[in-house]
């Protein structure tokens, strides 16, 4: 394959037809584009987040990656597979982790469901032992390899989830929300592991979260989708760029004033000596400190920048939160 991309989409469209009530008796088709003409390549070794609001159709675009569902138009390849034809063949190069569901056999122990995850991929041996010990390392597994998975807590099945996927070595790893209901220390340990696998074994991670710190950490590329197609692919700073954001210089002043007018900056809270001050995250801060400081008798100031949350929103506007 060389430099070819790993993933790809050609024009790819996903049309659903539903029925729906119109009065009493009737059911009107109609039709839903879920996927509405998105092209992308994601060379071998990327780790690439795939996000945008509820419905934007991302779930729609992995199962199609999969090959569980065919596109209606357009074309999709992975390691120069097409995933609805040769589903199988593809199954043992892929893995796949859902954070809301579990592969792995609710009445098995870990080690077990690992087991069976070995005879269904054909693991080499001397590969399954090498891979089990670094996930069992690495994401503190040893304790819980004998504990059926039903009496794991969701941290632990979802490490256990992570582990499986990653037994057969495959080269590209989709994650589906792996983060989520997770606490603080388990969401640190699930990235760092992710980070490590993505930079050992140059494993291709396509990331599909709500939570942006999970591609604020691991991604340097996000793509944003909404209503099916792809409004946004690059860096996250261009992403502060386009999506014309704002910080905020919160300062303090040696007593209260009134809101402050200077040029380039916008009063928009004042409690007591304290002010926030918006300005265009484009715009350089020094020198708008520089014009405050020599007007305003200042104490002390720091910088807040957007939530990326906020930019992706306003790109998506009309559409649900994130
Ligand atoms: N099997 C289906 N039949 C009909 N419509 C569907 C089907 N699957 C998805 N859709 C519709 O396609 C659109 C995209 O759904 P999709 O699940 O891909 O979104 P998503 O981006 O994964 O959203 P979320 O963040 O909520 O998981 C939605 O309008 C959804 O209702």
């Amino acid at each position: 394959m060389g430099t070819q991309a790993l993933i790809r989409f050609e024009d790819v469209e996903k049309v659903f037809q539903v029925r729906r009530k119109a009065g009493r008796l009737r059911r009107e088709r109609h039709e839903v584009r879920a996927v509405d003409g998105i092209s992308f390549e994601v060379p071998r070794g990327e780790m690439v987040g795939y996000i945008g609001p509820n419905g934007a159709g991302k779930s729609t675009s992995v199962k199609m990656l999969t090959g569980i569902l065919m596109p209606s138009a357009g074309r999709v390849t992975v390691a120069g597979i097409d995933p609805s034809r040769e589903r199988l063949r593809l199954a043992r190069r892929i893995g796949v982790v859902f954070g809301q569901r579990t592969t792995l056999w609710w009445d098995l122990p870990l080690r077990d469901s690992y087991e069976l995850v070995r005879r269904m991929y054909r693991v080499p041996d001397a590969r399954y032992r090498a891979n089990l010990d670094r996930c069992v390392e690495l994401l503190d597994l040893a304790d819980l390899l004998d504990v059926p998975v039903r009496q794991l807590s969701l941290g632990q099945r979802m490490r256990g989830d992570i582990a499986a996927a990653l037994l057969p070595d495959p080269e590209v790893l989709y994650l589906d929300e792996p983060t989520i209901g997770l606490d603080v220390i388990s969401k640190a340990k699930v990235r760092d592991f992710l980070r490590e696998v993505n930079a050992e074994h140059g494993t291709t991670v396509l990331l599909t979260t709500h939570d942006l710190t999970d591609i604020e950490q691991l991604c340097r590329r996000v793509m944003v989708i909404d209503h099916g197609r792809l409004v946004y692919d690059g860096g996250l700073a261009g992403l502060h760029a386009i999506g014309d954001s704002e910080r905020v210089l919160v300062v303090d002043f040696d007593r209260e004033l009134p809101p402050v007018e200077v040029d380039g900056v916008r009063s928009v809270r004042v409690e007591g000596p304290r002010q926030w001050l918006r300005f265009p995250a484009s715009a350089s801060a020094a020198p708008l400190v520089a014009r405050l400081a020599a007007r305003y008798p200042l104490v002390d100031l720091s910088v807040r920048e957007p939530a990326i949350e906020d930019v992706i929103g306003r790109m998506c506007a009309g559409s649900q939160g994130l």
